[in-house]
């Protein structure tokens, strides 16, 4: 079987103490490797590896820095279809999604970080002063030194790429932390990297998973943490880093609303709902779990939405024609089966879904779940305010727009929105209206890499993305001279 290490100081370690983990594909529940787990020692080296890296790396002109990462795009484009493979197999995602999205959006990432980069201007001002005396302020960035970098199993390439592209372009050195679910599209990054010509050191992968986190956030060579998971974790992330005051950039779980007014042009309308309830089996940060819709066509939204649900097909991940995989293991699908037994309890009416699926033997061990649709809840149950973070909504009906803006708003969680309408002026009004970091009109996760991308309340803490990478993997000094 084969093994998945470490990549430290530019080279793949091989540990002897013997601690490995199982790599399962969760469409079948087969384990296809085995990868070793990063323990103190190792964690130290990627550090040390790291922080020996950062000065000579902070210093190479940010045009080769920017030119290094296109050939890392061009690495994973010339590599795309292992990359693919790699992905479904950790994942079990349909591998038509793992193409579109996933490992297309890693070479965007690379691409897009080099240009945002490699373009950035810096903040000055002319100060004038009573007398005529003046003087020139201005900002020099520099990168935070080492970067700890960890990610999730949901999105792993694509979350990867996005966070590690910025912090490298800024010159920081980093160690990245893939989940311990989905460590292998780390790994095939790790020798795109070295393929590409990137110093040894400034980037390093280590495997394991919390143990291993926390050795990595409470390491006192850690300049900075960018994290995207659970909140719960999000909060474990801040307590180990809170006594090194270092900054963190969190983007956490969501519990989003979508707004459809009684306007909608119906297909399309049902068709965007669709994607944003059901893309990745539910498991992207910002799908939506809440639709709100408009009382006089809430029949029509309900039965058409249930109707795409039942399109769904389920099924090998290496199927072109499949376009929804299983959940990401057996203890998540343990979590969604939970909140669905909880639903009934609330007084749910299941419209579709609502068990775990026959997917013949060769798929029986898999972590399948059916889509799931329920209507007769309110923001008052549970279902309706926790993230499930699996492919669920909860339809509830609204009477006008005041309503609605206040029920989507009525949440702890402030990461994502979507507003379904023909009306040019309500889309912007209730769009901006939204307490959430991102917030589409008739679209769903249409990204432009330069937007700021995160959320508020506990969906996290600062924006990334364009200058907001800049912004959070930088440091400003700022220069006064009298003129
Ligand atoms: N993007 C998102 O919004 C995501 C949300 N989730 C939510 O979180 C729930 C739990 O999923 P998990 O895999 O347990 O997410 P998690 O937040 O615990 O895991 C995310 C990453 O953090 C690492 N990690 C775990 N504990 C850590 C610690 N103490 N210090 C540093 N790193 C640590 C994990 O190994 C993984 O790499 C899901 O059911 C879902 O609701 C999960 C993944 C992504
Ligand atoms: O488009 C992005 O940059 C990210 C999308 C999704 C997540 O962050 C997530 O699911 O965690």
């Amino acid at each position: 079987m084969r093994t998945i290490r470490n990549f430290v100081g530019g080279k793949f370690v091989e540990l002897d103490h013997g601690r490995r983990f199982d790599n399962v594909d969760p469409a079948t529940g087969v384990t296809f490797a085995e990868v070793e787990e990063a323990d103190e020692a190792t964690v130290d080296q990627a550090v040390t590896a790291a922080w020996e890296a950062a000065g000579p790396w902070a210093r190479t002109p940010v045009r080769e820095r920017a030119e290094l990462l296109r050939r890392v795009a061009d690495r994973i484009e010339a590599r795309f279809e292992e990359f693919v493979a790699a992905e479904v197999a950790d994942t079990g995602k349909p591998v038509a999604l793992a193409r579109e999205l996933d490992v297309s959006r890693a070479v965007a990432n690379v691409r897009a970080f080099a240009d945002v980069g490699s373009t950035a201007g810096q903040e000055s001002f002319l100060t004038e002063l009573p007398g005529g005396r003046r003087a020139l302020n201005y900002a020099v960035r520099k990168p935070l030194g080492v970067v700890a970098v960890i990610v999730p199993w949901n999105l792993p390439l694509l979350l990867l790429t996005w966070k590690v592209a910025a912090a490298l372009v800024c010159g920081n050195a980093v160690v990245v932390k893939p989940s311990e679910l989905t460590p292998s599209t780390a790994a095939l990054f790790a020798e795109a990297l070295a393929e590409a010509g990137l110093p040894a050191g400034v980037c390093n992968v280590v495997h394991g998973g919390g143990v291993t986190g926390e050795l990595l956030t409470g390491h006192p060579g850690i300049d900075g943490v960018t994290f995207t998971g659970s909140t719960a974790t999000g909060a474990r992330v801040m307590r180990a880093v809170a006594p090194r005051v270092r900054p963190v950039s969190f983007e956490l779980g969501g519990k989003n609303a979508a707004i459809v007014f009684d306007d909608v042009d119906l297909d399309e309308a049902v068709t965007g709902l669709s994607r944003a309830v059901f893309t990745n089996t539910g498991q992207v940060c910002l799908c939506t779990e809440r639709v709100y819709v408009h009382r006089r066509i809430f029949d029509d939204v309900a039965a058409g939405l249930a109707d795409r649900a039942r399109e769904l097909r389920l099924g090998d991940p290496s199927d072109e024609a499949t376009t929804t995989g299983p959940l990401i293991s057996q203890l998540h699908r343990q979590k969604v089966l939970g909140y669905f037994a909880l639903a009934e309890h609330e007084g749910a009416k299941v419209i579709t879904g609502g068990g775990v699926p026959d997917m013949g033997s060769d798929l029986e061990d898999g972590s399948w779940i059916e889509p799931t649709l329920w209507t007769g809840l309110t923001n008052e149950d549970r279902v309706v305010r926790e993230e499930v973070f699996g492919p669920v909504a909860a339809l509830i009906p609204f009477d006008d727009e005041n309503e609605a803006i206040a029920l989507a708003n009525d949440t702890d969680y402030g990461l994502a929105a979507s507003v379904w309408t023909n009306d040019l002026r309500r889309g912007h009004r209730v769009a901006q209206a939204m307490n959430v970091g991102m917030s589409w009109v008739n679209t769903w996760f249409l990204r432009d890499l330069r937007s700021p991308f995160g959320g508020m309340g506990l969906s996290g803490i600062g924006r990334e993305g364009g200058a907001s990478s800049l912004h959070f993997y930088t440091e400003p000094t700022n220069v006064c001279v009298q003129l």
